[in-house]
């Protein structure tokens, strides 16, 4: 079967920024798209998203279903094709497989991950074994201004592969499972978004990481400033470069060889260049998110890198001190709990 003769059935949970693009999308090319929405429910299930993306002009993206909890989109014994989880990850406040429970009724389900930062899987794939998990780093660039309201900066791909528990044998697992690979990648492109199978994926958080694990938290502790403005500060530039190069660090330790480039980027001073030379500035979605006086994902972005710095014996200090001020940052606005 391909994505031509069977509509997909796709269930997005987390109709926020990035859910809303990936609804929309993969709904113009031809899936059944259902989301799952919590604060923007009621905006959504009414009139849907307004999207705005790159120079076009707004679009209506009406979901085929909108939900607010399992109970309601599993009925009838509904079982999805692919669940995409477009949440933030934040294990720090929540086990992030109860984000993906009420939706997972057959081991059939293509749990996929859409989520920055590293270790976003390993809770999944405990608690679904029997799943096939698709670990995607999405490179796109939007945020919702309003319940509902999405701008979209243009840029839309992602890269993505399967995780499987460590010491399984990942090739005999790509192997045997080819044609799940084979299907995302037509459901993804039929929605003209770009997508980039990878028979190791991990390597590529990595390379991922380098962005997040630097622009994100030193724009918080900066005092919420977009990448133009930390680029051109040249304190924060300095600081910018020399925290990517402790990632990159981390990253050839744990790999055991170089980071892979993405979109020609191979270094701090690259991903520097090709971040300032986009149309707008970047709003990080760590930035976004403390504007708003909301959790950050610190855990998966910055903590989880330190963790796997200390494993290879990397120093990182920088790291180590934008996350103490982020955290606190955090707990200015968003109290912990006990
Ligand atoms: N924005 C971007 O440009 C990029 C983001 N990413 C990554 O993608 C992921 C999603 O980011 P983004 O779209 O920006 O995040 P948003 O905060 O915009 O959207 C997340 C959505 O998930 C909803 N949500 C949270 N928990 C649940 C739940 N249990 N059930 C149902 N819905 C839930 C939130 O609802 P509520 O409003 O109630 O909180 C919100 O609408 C993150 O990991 C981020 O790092 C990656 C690349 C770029
Ligand atoms: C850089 C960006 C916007 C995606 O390209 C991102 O990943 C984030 O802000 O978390």
């Amino acid at each position: 079967m391909t994505a031509e003769t069977s509509k997909r059935k796709i269930l997005i949970v987390g109709g926020g920024a990035v859910g809303s693009v990936y609804g929309w999308r993969l709904q113009e090319g031809g899936a059944h798209v259902a989301m799952v929405c919590r604060s923007n429910f009621k905006v959504v299930k009414e009139t849907g998203y307004t999207i705005t993306s790159g120079k076009m002009d707004p679009v209506q993206f009406i979901p085929d279903a909108v939900y607010s909890n399992g109970e309601e989109a599993v009925a009838g014994n509904n079982v999805f094709d692919y669940v995409i989880v477009c949440t933030k990850c934040l294990p720090n406040l929540y086990d992030p497989a109860e984000v993906v429970a009420p939706y997972i009724i057959s081991d059939k389900t293509v749990i996929v991950l859409v989520q920055n930062g590293i270790g976003i899987e390993e809770p999944v794939r405990v608690r679904f074994p029997n799943n096939p998990i698709i670990s995607g780093i999405a490179y796109i660039d939007v945020d919702q201004t309003q319940s509902g309201i999405i701008r979209h900066g243009g840029t839309n791909f992602i890269v993505c592969g399967f995780y499987v528990k460590e010491g399984d044998d990942l090739n005999a697992y790509n192997k045997d499972n080819a044609h799940i690979l084979e299907d995302i990648k037509n459901v993804f492109t039929a929605g003209n978004m770009g997508i980039n199978v990878q028979d190791n994926v991990q390597e590529y958080r990595w390379s991922k990481i380098i962005w997040n694990g630097s622009f994100n938290p030193i724009s918080v502790v900066a005092g919420c400033k977009d990448s133009k403005e930390l680029i051109d500060f040249p304190p924060t530039r300095q600081l910018l470069l020399d925290a990517m190069a402790e990632l990159y660090r981390v990253g050839e330790a744990v790999l055991g060889k170089k980071v892979p480039p993405v979109a020609g980027q191979d270094s701090p001073e690259s991903v520097l260049k090709y971040t300032r030379d986009r149309d707008a500035p970047v709003y990080p979605s760590m930035m976004v998110d403390c504007i708003n006086k909301r959790p950050m994902e610190h855990e998966v972005i910055v903590k989880n890198t330190i963790v796997a710095a200390k494993k290879c014996g990397v120093a990182v200090p920088i790291l180590e001190t934008v996350y103490a001020l982020l955290v606190s940052v955090e707990r200015s606005y968003c109290p912990p709990k006990n």
